[in-house]
């Protein structure tokens, strides 16, 4: 077992956005979740990664129980993830910004910073070699000075990606990696992230562009009004009616 939901839920007063889903992710492979506007999914990564502690049930990774940690230490462990609108200092460059995914396993303090150690430089110069690499990976060379705010939708998308490598995750959560982007960019950006998973490193990824998830995950969950209605590959689910009445319907796959 690498990740795994055990029964997991999330109430926000009367409405229950997360409803008792049992989901285990597949290591090594591509994992989507899907499911009509308000269906629980972003909420569903959120009680993952610790942004909102869960109403019951337990979120395991590689045997350990993280149901309750906090999202710093959910990332120490391994454990990646981007949002849906790009959470990105829009006045800093992109190396500045892809610096703060290292920063997570970096071991200078206050001390170091106030005095300039030779510890805080030797990981700084690090870190920015890395940052390098990871900007190269995602396609984003010669980027690093750019300012945020004016770059494209789909190279901040690049960046948040990239900011969520930085953190060396065993598993990334990608939340609508490809929203808001023209269909080229969304082929693209379909290309990094089956690169990623060649990497060794597993991908989840919430998506509402079907012809991207159908190519691209080898596994599907389905969730509707919170609850899973159905899992499996990318043809067991566009076959599946309880799917194709509640959310796919005769066109979406188009
Ligand atoms: N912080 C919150 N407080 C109260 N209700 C919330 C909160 N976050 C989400 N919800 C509600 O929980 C339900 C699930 O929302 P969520 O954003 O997880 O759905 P989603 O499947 O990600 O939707 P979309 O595809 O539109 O992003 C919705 O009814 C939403 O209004």
């Amino acid at each position: 077992m690498f990740l795994e939901t055990r029964q997991l839920t999330k109430q926000f007063g009367g409405l229950v956005a997360v409803d008792h889903v049992n989901f285990s992710v597949e290591k090594g492979k591509i994992n989507a979740i899907i499911g009509p506007n308000g269906a629980g999914k972003s909420t569903f990564f959120n009680l993952i990664s610790g942004f909102y502690p869960p109403s019951s049930g337990q979120v395991m990774f590689k045997g350990q129980d993280i149901t309750r940690l906090p999202p710093n230490k959910i990332a120490k462990l391994g454990i990646a993830r981007t949002f849906q609108t790009t959470h990105l200092f829009e006045q800093a460059n992109v190396l500045d910004n892809v610096l703060i995914g290292f920063r997570l396993r970096t071991k200078s303090n206050l001390i170091d910073a106030l005095f300039l150690t030779k510890r805080l430089k030797r990981e700084e110069e690090q870190s920015k070699e890395k940052a390098f690499e990871v900007l190269k990976f995602v396609g984003l060379t010669n980027m690093e000075n750019k300012i945020v705010a004016n770059i494209s939708q789909e190279e901040k998308k690049r960046v948040a990606i990239a900011l969520a490598l930085a953190t060396e995750p065993e598993i990334i959560f990608l939340d609508e990696p490809a929203a808001g982007i023209n269909p080229e960019e969304t082929e693209g950006l379909a290309n990094l992230i089956e690169k990623i998973v060649q990497h060794n490193i597993t991908v989840c990824l919430i998506e509402h562009k079907m012809k991207m998830v159908m190519n691209l995950a080898h596994k599907i969950m389905v969730l509707n009004h919170g609850k899973k209605i159905a899992e499996g590959t990318p043809e067991e689910i566009q076959n599946n009616e309880t799917v194709i009445k509640a959310y796919l319907g005769g066109s979406a796959i188009a």
